[in-house]
């Protein structure tokens, strides 16, 4: 079990700040965190941040630990990060290229036990049928499913996944965020996975943090985070909040707030 808490945070690129004022503690184990926000406002450097790769001000406590004072190799024992680009594509097969991440943390277990997890983690993500395919004959799809099988390898008590499912048809998509809860549940861990599809995080996150420009717009349970407002000062955006048959909250957007296009995305 771990908990996760975040105070003043601010982080900067030289004299660019890109988010200040963050305060949350709101990351309960056993909880999926939709990370939202438009384009360029921060989503990848805020995980970034928390995966100890990025310097900041203000505190980032794992279980009352500083986040800067971690070592590197408790820190990835804790804590994993799948960044937003593909793993790479080397003449590696993605079976070898899993085990790898495991012992990368993991080094004091034997090679046999690694490849039992290792073996685990391709049926929990259904793609035994990929493990000895070199993964620069894979799809974008195909080397995605790779990256999150070298996070969740390592059992992570925190996940912090860079829209993950940016590749994935709806398939796929419903099966890593199945897979993701499932290990969240088990783990009593918590996952922060930054999503451009909100529905797919209204349906899937116990919670959202919406990032609007230079901080945190608003956060809660999906329903009460995200609305027309909310919508409007994100993505400048006309949208309403409806609930389907079954109870699920989603949202429907039904135009730009006004005639302008958006605006560019540029370095703020
Ligand atoms: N290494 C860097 N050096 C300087 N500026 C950076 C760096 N990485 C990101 N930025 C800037 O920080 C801001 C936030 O970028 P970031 O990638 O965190 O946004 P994001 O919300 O994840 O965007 P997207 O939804 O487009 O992936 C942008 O203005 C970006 O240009």
């Amino acid at each position: 079990m771990t908990y996760l808490q975040i105070e003043d945070l601010e982080i900067a690129y030289g004299k660019n700040t890109i988010l200040r004022d963050v305060t949350l503690s709101c990351f309960k184990p056993g909880t999926i965190t939709g990370i939202l926000g438009p384009n360029g406002v921060g989503k990848s450097s805020f995980l970034r941040t928390l995966a100890g790769l990025a310097p900041y001000r203000g505190s980032i406590q794992y279980d009352e630990t500083e986040n800067r004072t971690l070592g590197h190799g408790e820190r990835a024992r804790k804590v994993s990060y799948l960044p937003q680009t593909l793993p790479q594509g080397t003449n590696l097969v993605a079976y070898e290229s899993v085990i790898s991440a495991c012992r990368a943390v993991r080094p004091d277990l034997p090679r046999h036990i690694v490849e039992t997890m290792t073996e685990a983690v391709f049926d929990r993500l259904n793609i035994r049928h990929l493990a000895f395919q070199p993964m620069n004959s894979m799809s974008g799809g195909q080397r995605q499913m790779i990256g999150l099988a070298q996070i969740i390898v390592r059992k992570p008590d925190v996940m912090l996944l860079d829209e993950p499912t940016s590749a994935l048809d709806l398939r796929w998509q419903l099966g890593v965020l199945d897979v993701v809860r499932n290990l969240v549940d088990e783990q009593n861990g918590i996952a922060l996975i930054a999503l451009h599809d909100i529905n797919l995080a209204m349906r899937h996150c116990d919670q959202i943090v919406l990032f609007g420009e230079n901080s945190v717009l608003s956060h809660g349970v999906p329903e009460h985070a995200m609305s027309p407002d909310m919508l409007s000062r994100a993505y400048h955006v006309k949208g309403r909040i409806e609930t389907c048959s079954q109870g699920t909250h989603f949202v429907i957007v039904d135009g730009l707030t006004n005639k302008a296009t958006p605006e560019p995305i540029t370095n703020r």
